[in-house]
């Protein structure tokens, strides 16, 4: 395997330094790394920032079933020129990921494909059908050793069965993952609840149909002492029930996703459906709310609820149109965006909301370390100097439903290393077989 001899990148955004790769591992920091770097190839980090490799908690991959949005190999190799190094792709495929066999395959596929680690996450309920508990048990002792379960897509709405999920995942240090909608109140929604949704006359989605949930399930988790995730919160309220929750000691952790913490309900006034998203896009006071929250450590992570979906399903009218973005490939740059360059974030901040954190909630040892000696060389290279107007076409991910087409955004990974394997360099994705020849 080639070994990298990393030069002048700054960790965390800290003190420039050079880092050995070898390995698999970062074999040496600082001067004993040009001293023990013998023919490591060189990559010039000069002025760019090192991260701990990204982990994203909510990725679909699509695969198995819908090969036409995206595919385990195109999702991880556009989620691995995100800078990410590991993901965990949603279960709700075709057939739905709820048995130890549809975990393997996931898993197996993203060893195969190579470029991130692939966790799969456990559906909840047999066939995301909301009824029966799925096999959880043997979905987190199967090869794929799930310990993420969600029906992410739906919401576990019966309480019973969200309580005796939260009782079984206990077992195995397990955690369920809820997307927060009251399916009743949002019957035939398509967008925020709210004056826009009342002005263009689209069935609004109410922002209590989140926020009763999450009050609920804090509840229900506090009640049998497990742990809970908060898939997309995404508006001021869900970030005052969680705050409250954590001040009450209850073992809760949320997300928010890249395009809540910048993108409005406002934008559905263009009748794009590239902005119709669950949970929809909501008010300015809420995505004030959703970063202060981030800033504050009451939303604990980023997560990319990437969500590709083939032109046919977006190309459309509104109301025809398919729920998700992709995020994979400008999760980072809106971070940077919204949280870095307003100040609100610091780059170690940023690799603890988008490696460290993530990679704890989802039980990954072996991710979001630190940047030190003798730790796996899971690393991303980051230029925040650059600005660039973002191309669908260009991307790699298999869909072109990005909400941020032709938005300039700051940040490009240059770089970017699964234990110590260089998945991107110079800004490109390299094959395996080009690697390490
Ligand atoms: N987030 C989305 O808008 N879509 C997700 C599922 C979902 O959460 O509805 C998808 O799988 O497409």
């Amino acid at each position: 395997m080639t070994d990298y001899l990393v030069r002048s990148a700054r960790p965390l955004g800290g003190e420039a330094t050079d880092l050995l790769l070898r390995d698999g591992v970062i074999a040496a920091t600082g001067a004993d790394a040009a001293r023990e770097a013998g023919s490591a190839v060189v990559v010039d980090a000069d002025g760019l920032v090192a991260l701990p490799g990204l982990v994203d908690l909510h990725t679909h991959l699509r695969e198995p079933g819908r090969e036409d949005a995206e595919t385990v190999f195109t999702g991880t190799r556009a989620a691995a020129a995100g800078g990410f190094t590991a993901v965990h792709a949603m279960a709700n495929t075709t057939p739905v990921a709820d048995t130890a066999g549809v975990v393997e395959q996931v898993w197996n596929l993203g060893r195969e494909a190579g470029w991130v680690d692939v966790h799969p996450v456990g559906a909840v309920s047999v066939g995301l059908a909301g009824e029966m508990l799925a096999e959880l048990g043997a979905m987190a002792t199967s090869a794929a050793r799930v310990r993420v379960f969600s029906d992410d897509g739906k919401c576990v709405a019966d309480p019973v069965l969200m309580r005796r999920a939260l009782e079984y995942v206990k077992a195995f240090d397990g955690v369920v993952a809820q997307h927060a909608q009251e399916p009743r109140l949002t019957e035939g929604a398509q967008m925020h609840e709210g004056a826009v949704s009342a002005e263009l006359g689209l069935t609004g989605w109410p922002a209590v149909a989140e926020e009763s949930i999450i009050a609920r399930d804090v509840l229900l988790a506090e009640h049998v002492g497990s742990r809970l995730h908060v898939c997309h919160l995404s508006t001021a309220g869900s970030v005052d029930i969680v705050r409250w929750a954590k001040s009450r000691g209850i073992d809760v952790t949320a997300e928010v996703t890249p395009h809540h913490l910048i993108l409005t309900d406002e934008l559905a006034r263009s009748y794009d459906p590239r902005y119709k998203v669950n949970p929809p896009l909501r008010t300015a006071e809420d995505v004030e709310a959703v970063r202060a929250g981030l800033e504050d450590g009451t939303i604990d992570i980023v997560a990319t609820d990437h969500a590709p979906h083939p032109v046919e399903d977006k190309d459309c009218e509104w109301p025809a149109g398919a729920f998700g973005m992709t995020g994979l490939e400008t999760a980072l740059p809106v971070v940077i965006e919204t949280m870095v360059e307003t100040g609100r974030l610091t780059w170690a901040d940023v690799a603890r909301v988008m490696s460290t954190a993530p990679a704890r909630i989802g039980r990954v040892s072996d991710q979001g370390r630190p940047l030190t000696v003798g730790e796996p060389a899971n690393l991303t290279l980051v230029d925040p100097s650059v600005r660039r107007v973002v191309d669908p076409a260009a991307q790699l991910t298999r869909s072109t439903n990005s909400p941020f087409a032709g938005t300039e955004l700051p940040g490009r990974v240059m770089a970017t290393f699964l234990r110590g394997r260089a998945t991107v360099l110079d800004g490109a994705p390299v094959a395996r077989e080009e690697v390490g020849a």
